[in-house]
């Protein structure tokens, strides 16, 4: 049995089926934004991980698997440097069938992409997601500094996988962080030719994609619930109160057609915040 298919993950047509109203449809062609999917796992008390930096498994068999089920159906799939610092994660897709598992080419890889602001990821040769390139089974990551000149040897590896950076103007906010424009950053992934993408997280990623400001240019959202607590001091998904007029906290629009399914122990959530 080859390395690739001892590798696979099967995600059964009779599961695939629920999640089709969720996904990109195959033969639209987005204008000039690409379908957002924000997708990601949770304990019972909202936690993404144990504590930042720690890579922590909550979905199970089933659920990870449609998981990378979706992987293969975007274009794109979209991380934050801590969690690529966190994980060394590979960022291909593993179902039985694609590009690199069982199939020649890289037809259903997603294009690895990583908000790195002042890019600090110390990647090399030696992080999972190039050794998965090297054996055709992934893509090379695009990553999104704000810096004009990336540094150069980092830049040159990333171009001999067929990897890039992309430089792209960023607030800076009082605490000096950069803050990305999310318009900015998916119409920029458009233009790149990625007709959907993605986001997986980390923290920092997801909450502040769920800003008033950017929330609704999220298409899709599927969520993992591992029916776990992670406990107080994890990497919590809760973003920025919002206020009405009269300066009272209101929470968030509630996601439209909403849907629950049962894979495995864990259930996952989908729902839709556009039209
Ligand atoms: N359970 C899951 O589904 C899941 C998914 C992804 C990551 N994780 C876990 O989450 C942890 C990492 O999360 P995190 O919050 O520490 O890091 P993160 O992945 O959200 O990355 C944070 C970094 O990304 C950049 N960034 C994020 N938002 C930005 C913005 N709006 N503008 C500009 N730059 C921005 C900044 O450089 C910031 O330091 C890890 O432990 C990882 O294992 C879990
Ligand atoms: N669906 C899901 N269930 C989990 O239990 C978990 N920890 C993650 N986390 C998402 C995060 O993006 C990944 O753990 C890695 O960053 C990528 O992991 P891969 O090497 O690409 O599989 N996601």
């Amino acid at each position: 049995m080859s390395l690739a298919t001892r590798d696979a993950l099967e995600f059964p047509d009779s599961d695939r089926v629920f999640l089709e109203p969720h996904l990109p449809a195959q033969d639209t062609p987005q204008i000039d934004m690409p379908f957002t999917t924000l997708t990601f796992a949770t304990s019972l008390d909202s936690s993404l991980a144990l504590s930042p930096g720690a890579r922590t498994v909550l979905s199970g068999p089933q659920s990870k698997a449609m998981t990378h089920y979706l992987r293969s159906r975007h274009d794109g799939i979209l991380i934050g440097v801590g969690t690529a610092l966190a994980d060394d994660p590979g960022l291909n897709c593993r179902i039985s069938g694609v590009g690199g598992y069982g199939k020649d080419g890289l037809d259903g890889q997603p294009r690895p992409v990583v908000i790195d602001s002042t890019a600090r990821w110390d990647f090399s040769e030696d992080s999972k997601l190039f050794q998965l390139c090297r054996q055709g089974r992934g893509r090379a990551p695009w990553i999104i500094t704000a810096l004009a000149e990336p540094p150069a040897e980092k830049k040159a590896l990333l171009e001999r996988y067929g990897g890039k950076f992309i430089s792209l103007q960023m607030k800076i906010a009082e605490n000096g962080k950069y803050i990305i424009d999310w318009k900015a950053l998916l119409v920029t992934l458009r233009t790149n030719g990625l007709q959907s993408v993605m986001i997986e997280g980390g923290g920092q990623v997801i909450n502040s994609l769920l800003a008033p400001a950017s929330m609704s240019l999220i298409d899709s959202v599927i969520v993992t619930i591992a029916p776990t607590w992670l406990g107080r001091g994890g990497v919590v998904v809760s973003p920025d109160r919002r206020f009405d007029e009269g300066g009272n906290p209101m929470s968030a629009a509630r996601l439209k057609n909403v849907k629950w399914y049962p894979f495995g122990e864990d259930v996952v959530l989908c729902g839709q915040i556009k039209n």
